[in-house]
């Protein structure tokens, strides 16, 4: 009999001979598995295992994962989320998809041999408004009238509908990925309104997997939230525990009853620079729920960062807590503090295998580290652990049948990450496999010493960059009056960020020419269509200075990524953004370079198409470093700097095309800032002169524009300021104009600046009062010769039905002004 079976890193044909499996050969293409029998088993490259009651019943190892991703290995959700909202499939349908994943995901922890296996971090949209729903902490725009709460309250939330706008999303610390920000206020009234994490964890229970529920923790939630519209703004959110405990109450008693041993709070706000008050919000509400909590084991955890002294001096000081989770990744000081201070008795789930990343552990190292810790807390106290929700890393290495082998063999997603994390167990145990911890040390030498990793010239060429800066000669003003000779722009013009609707037949067409499906000339053909339609349609929509849509990109770093060397990229690396939405981060494995100019041709060519200025479209370094796979194996600046000279190149060849507004985007600059402060002016320096390197060798005439999206600003203004852009575009409508009060406290704004008149992350349609009135809110605070009207950010998520109606109420919007200004003068 033949069976088909899952290594951790390929797919084997195996034959069943009465009690073992061996392997055969391995199976070539995923599409081979389409026929049953397939086992879904997890073993290292020639081991044979024995069926069926060894392999079962051995006892699980102490090995616990924070969080797996939840689209699925092929995005199953994305799919079935997006034909559910466009009214193409039921709820039943989407909830089915959604059990299965859930299901198989448990299924292959428990294979894996992972003994605390997590619930509840599945979420339709977001954990976090997976919160507010159990707290029923509906804003009331929403029209809920209590009841449990179902699926068109809550998309309602995270989307928005025809007549009410979505809340607020922002980035969830320094990833790309973004959370529903609870707005709340002294009069909201909580109440047990989604009983999820329970029904979750008796799913798994009646699957036969005992799971750890996992919820949102009571302090991180209201750190994460913000004052709800008409609230004051210094409103104390911490207040409200007193309010949502006795809700965390209840769904505690009710896991309880369903059979839960052991919760996990994630607490990952512990590693901000958290002031004491907040410090003491964690003291009292885990006081106040110890009594709840008894009989439960309880792991507090945290992630990100390194703990600070004073929040670990808090955290372990915590009543009803038995255990403590770190990321010993990123946290490599929270060490020290647990050598010198972990109390004892308690449970340390140690963060080794990363989650943010897709590089293969280096096991041995990490073999070493969690011995040490065995002797800290002792053999029975230890867990091997994953340093963050594996939410933040793609799903299944399996998947990846083109990825050159090499590379492949450095590389860990979450599937394998899961056998990582048991094996570390296992070896802990006294049962270490010496095949697979050999053949992780050969391919971590084989990482180390490969000559694909190294470009002398490219590391001499940033090195000489160190320690000098660069920027423009012209001051931007003296710039702004040059450009404009040339421009000859009217007052408020207006753009957009870059990206057009990516259509259903815009896809298909690059994923034909990818397959070879397509000729090239078909291709370019295509495109060329595409970007005249898009042109055109700028023309007649009476918009000042033009984009060319973006529709040869499948993503703005990815895109990049795959003409850049150095870059390696997957077929099916997904990571969730947020919603249904989902990038595939390149991986970054060696030395930057720029082969060929990227752009010039499709953007001299959409130039060709118009007299209008048409904006050349770049992603700037600091963004392809933070929405990338990074290398480990070097300082993140230095090839940060490498990719700004890759893009320096690009601008330079744009510019000498005859192209004289030049976009480099840096949507992603913000949020690779540290979440420690004192780490903040480091990043700002090397990401700041890595933007400038990009443009500092263009002519006083051509515009540099940028543009940041999801951002808070108001603690970097300086830094933006000091990016020396002649033009930027920022994000705006969706975050309560928050940008604005920065002007309004007075800083001084010289350049260009076009802050987002409406929110491009919903299908609403803004009216021309609404954009109208968004305008002179900012004119009442910045002057009107540098202010731009834009849109949010690129409208590639949008249909045309949406961009149409919204860009024509923009215009509109820009040119009532220009009338009113014009004869209030
Ligand atoms: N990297 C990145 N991060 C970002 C942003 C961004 O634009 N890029 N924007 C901000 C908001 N986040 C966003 C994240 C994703 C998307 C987005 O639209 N993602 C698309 C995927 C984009 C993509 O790469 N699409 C490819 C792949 C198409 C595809 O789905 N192919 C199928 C079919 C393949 C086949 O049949 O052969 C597949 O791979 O399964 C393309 O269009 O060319 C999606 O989820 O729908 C938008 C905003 C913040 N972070
Ligand atoms: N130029 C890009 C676009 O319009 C910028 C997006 S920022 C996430 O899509
Ligand atoms: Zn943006």
């Amino acid at each position: 009999m033949s069976f088909f079976l899952r290594t951790n890193y390929q797919i084997y044909h195996a034959t069943h001979s009465p009690q073992t499996f061996f392997y055969k050969y391995p199976v070539q293409s995923i599409s081979q598995l389409a026929s049953p029998p397939f086992l879904s088993i997890y073993l290292t490259k020639n081991q044979s295992i024995r069926l069926p009651g060894s392999y079962s019943s051995y006892s699980k190892m102490a090995s616990h994962i924070v969080g797996y991703p939840r689209m699925g290995p092929k995005r199953e959700l994305k799919f079935a989320l997006e034909s559910f909202w466009d009214g193409k499939s039921s709820a039943e349908d989407l909830q089915k998809v959604a059990a299965d994943l859930r299901s198989s995901i448990w299924k292959q922890m428990a294979d894996a041999g992972i003994k605390y296996i997590p619930s509840n971090t599945f979420a339709f949209y977001d954990q976090v408004l997976d919160t507010t729903a159990m707290l029923g902490a509906v804003p009331a725009r929403y029209n809920w009238n209590g009841g449990e709460i179902g699926f068109d309250i809550y998309f309602s939330m995270a989307r928005g509908n025809a007549s009410v706008p979505a809340m607020e999303m922002t980035k969830w610390f320094d990833t790309n990925y973004h959370y529903i920000v609870p707005e709340l206020g002294p009069e909201v009234k909580f109440s047990y309104a989604s009983h999820k994490a329970v029904a979750e964890y008796k799913e798994a229970k009646a699957l036969g997997v005992d799971t750890v529920p996992v919820l949102v923790g009571p302090v991180s939630y209201l750190l994460l939230s913000k004052p709800a519209k008409g609230v004051d703004k210094s409103f104390s959110l911490i207040s409200l525990l007193d309010k949502i405990l006795p809700i965390y109450k209840e769904v505690v008693a009710e896991l309880k009853a369903a059979g839960a041993s052991w919760i996990q709070f994630d607490e990952p706000t512990l590693v901000k620079d958290l002031d004491s008050a907040q410090l003491q919000g964690f003291t009292k509400a885990y006081s106040e729920l110890e009594s709840s909590l008894s009989g439960l084991n309880v792991l507090i955890e945290t992630y990100f960062a390194d703990v600070p002294a004073a929040a670990f001096k808090v955290l372990t000081a915590l009543k009803g807590v038995t255990a403590f989770g770190f990321d010993l990744v990123r946290g490599s000081k929270t060490l020290e503090l647990i050598k010198s201070g972990i109390p004892s008795g308690k449970y340390l789930f140690a963060g080794v295998v990363d989650g943010r990343n897709i590089w293969a552990n280096d096991l041995s190292t990490s073999l070493s580290l969690l011995q040490s810790l065995e002797g800290v807390v002792g053999k029975d106290k230890l867990v091997v652990s994953t340093s963050c929700s594996l939410l933040h890393t793609a799903v299944d290495l399996v998947n990846e049948t083109k990825l050159d082998k090499e590379i492949k063999s450095w590389l860990a997603f979450a599937a394998q990450k899961v056998v990582e994390v048991n094996a570390l167990a296992k070896a802990l145990s006294g049962h270490k496999d010496e095949d697979f911890f050999s053949a992780n040390a050969a391919a971590q030498a084989s990482r180390k010493s490969s000559p694909r990793v190294n470009n002398e010239a490219v590391q001499k060429a940033a090195l000489a960059l160190k320690g000098s800066d660069h920027r423009r000669v012209t001051n931007v003003s003296a710039r702004l009056d040059s450009q404009q000779k040339k421009l000859n722009l009217p007052i408020l013009p207006t753009t957009t960020i870059g990206s057009f609707p990516q259509t259903v037949e815009l896809r298909r067409v690059r994923r034909e020419y990818k397959a070879k499906k397509i000729s090239e000339e078909e291709y370019v053909k295509a495109i060329k269509e595409e970007i005249n339609k898009v042109v055109k349609l700028q023309e007649e929509l009476d918009i000042d200075v033009l984009v060319h849509g973006e529709p040869e990109r499948n993503d703005m770093v990815e895109y990049f990524g795959e003409q850049l060397s150095g870059f390696a990229f997957t077929a099916n690396g997904w990571v969730q953004s947020y919603g249904s939405r989902c990038v595939k981060p390149p991986i970054i494995y060696g030395d930057v370079s720029r082969p060929k100019p990227m752009t010039v041709f499709w953007s001299s060519t959409a130039q060709s198409m118009t007299k209008r200025p048409m904006k050349g479209m770049l992603t700037g370094p600091v963004t392809i470093l933070n929405w990338s796979f990074v290398r480990n194996d070097q300082p993140r600046f230095e090839t940060c700097y490498q990719i700004a000279l890759a893009i320096k190149d690009e601008v330079e060849d744009l510019e000498k095309a005859g192209i004289t507004v030049i976009q480099i985007d840096e949507a992603a600059l913000r949020e690779g800032l540290p979440l420690r402060k004192s780490e903040h002016a480091f990043y700002l320096d090397w990401a700041v002169h890595s933007f400038r390197i990009t443009n500092c060798g263009v002519e006083d005439t051509t515009q540099i524009h940028t543009h940041m999206c999801y951002s808070n600003f108001n603690d970097i203004i300086h830094s933006i300021i000091n990016m020396d852009a002649d033009v930027i575009t920022i994000e705006n409508s969706r975050s309560d104009e928050k940008l604005l009060s920065v002007f309004r406290e007075g800083v001084k704004y010289g350049a260009g600046i076009g802050p987002g008149v409406y929110d491009i992350h919903s299908p609403r349609i803004p009216s021309t009062e609404e954009i109208a009135d968004r305008i002179n809110k900012m004119l009442a605070v910045l002057e009107t010769n540098i202010l731009w009207v834009n849109p949010d950010c690129g409208l590639k998520t949008r249909k045309y039905a949406e961009v149409n109606p919204a860009l024509q109420n923009m215009v509109a919007a820009a040119k009532l002004l220009r009338t009113q200004l014009a004869s209030a003068k």
